[in-house]
């Protein structure tokens, strides 16, 4: 094909290829197959889904997506160490809803480990190299070196496992505690794309492709996980955890989600940001 020219029919069958579930690199694989040219197809799907609709993958790459194997729809999975409950499991956006994935104790010795290093918590600044604190997310958290203790390596290695990515593909566990009134605002955990930071960020294991926030206790009321694109709210139940996943870092994957103002006792929860590649 010579010419090749991005017309608003191949912008609009994009959309639909991406909005009945797609992954942005299957698109530009049959968009190549049938002829397309790769920087042309390339430069559409930035045009119809966001800069980096194709996330270009970093050395090492794992391909594909975390994903837990719910083929047969087994209701407890084998996590290595322990039986995982699958409590609900939706496929676009990929959100999974697991019970028993830590155990009472477990959470009581993370929360343990945690209080003694809570600080106020921080999130990516708008506009320079760096963080700070945000109105958005007034809770308080910290974060432990991977592998940092048995507890936190046994709890990795099985996530690693039921979510089958490696466990040098994941951040370290971050801790937060929310009080009453605390909340994080709706946002999406992947880099965003057009900010001056993230090209330094993605330097270090790539961009963020999936999330397993893992509830430490039971709030009594409020603070569930919200996904307001889809109106799923996930109660905050203790050794209970919900999985989302992303292909691409744009708001089309509708991953938009957030923790609901906490009404009454405290909330924590874990959260285990996964990469595309080896994060040191
Ligand atoms: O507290 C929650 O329910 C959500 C936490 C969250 O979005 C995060 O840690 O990125
Ligand atoms: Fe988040």
């Amino acid at each position: 094909m010579s010419q090749q020219v991005i017309t608003t029919e191949l912008c609009e069958w994009i959309t639909e290829q991406s909005r009945v579930g797609h992954p942005s690199e299957s698109i530009l694989a049959a968009m190549t197959g049938s002829g397309w040219d790769e920087g042309i197809a390339r430069q559409a799907l930035a045009r119809v889904l966001g800069q980096s609709a194709t996330l270009t993958a970093p050395p090492g790459a794992t391909p594909g997506l975390p994903e837990p194997e719910l083929s047969r729809f087994s209701p407890v999975l084998h996590a290595g160490d322990r039986e995982v409950k699958v409590v609900m499991a939706m496929r676009q956006p990929r959100v999974v809803v697991f019970a028993d994935l830590l155990s009472h104790e477990e959470c009581d010795g993370i929360v343990a480990l945690a209080t003694k290093r809570l600080a106020r918590s921080e999130t990516v600044a708008t506009g320079a190299d760096g963080s700070e604190v945000n109105a958005a997310r007034t809770s308080e958290g910290m974060f432990f070196e991977r592998c940092e203790t048995d507890l936190i390596r046994r709890v990795e290695s099985r996530i690693a496992t039921l979510l089958r990515w490696p466990l040098d593909h994941g951040e370290g566990l971050q801790v937060l505690r929310y009080r009453p009134g605390a909340e994080y605002q709706p946002h999406y955990d992947y880099f965003d794309p057009g900010h001056v930071s993230t090209p330094n960020i993605l330097k270090r294991g790539g961009q963020r492709v999936a999330t397993l926030v893992i509830y430490l206790n039971t709030p009594t009321a409020g603070g569930s996980t919200i996904f307001p694109d889809i109106g799923l709210d996930v109660a905050p139940l203790k050794g209970h955890a919900v999985f989302f996943s992303y292909d691409r870092p744009h708001p089309s994957t509708q991953s938009l989600h957030g923790g609901s103002p906490v009404l009454d006792g405290e909330k924590w929860v874990a959260t285990k940001w996964l990469r595309q590649g080896v994060f040191n």
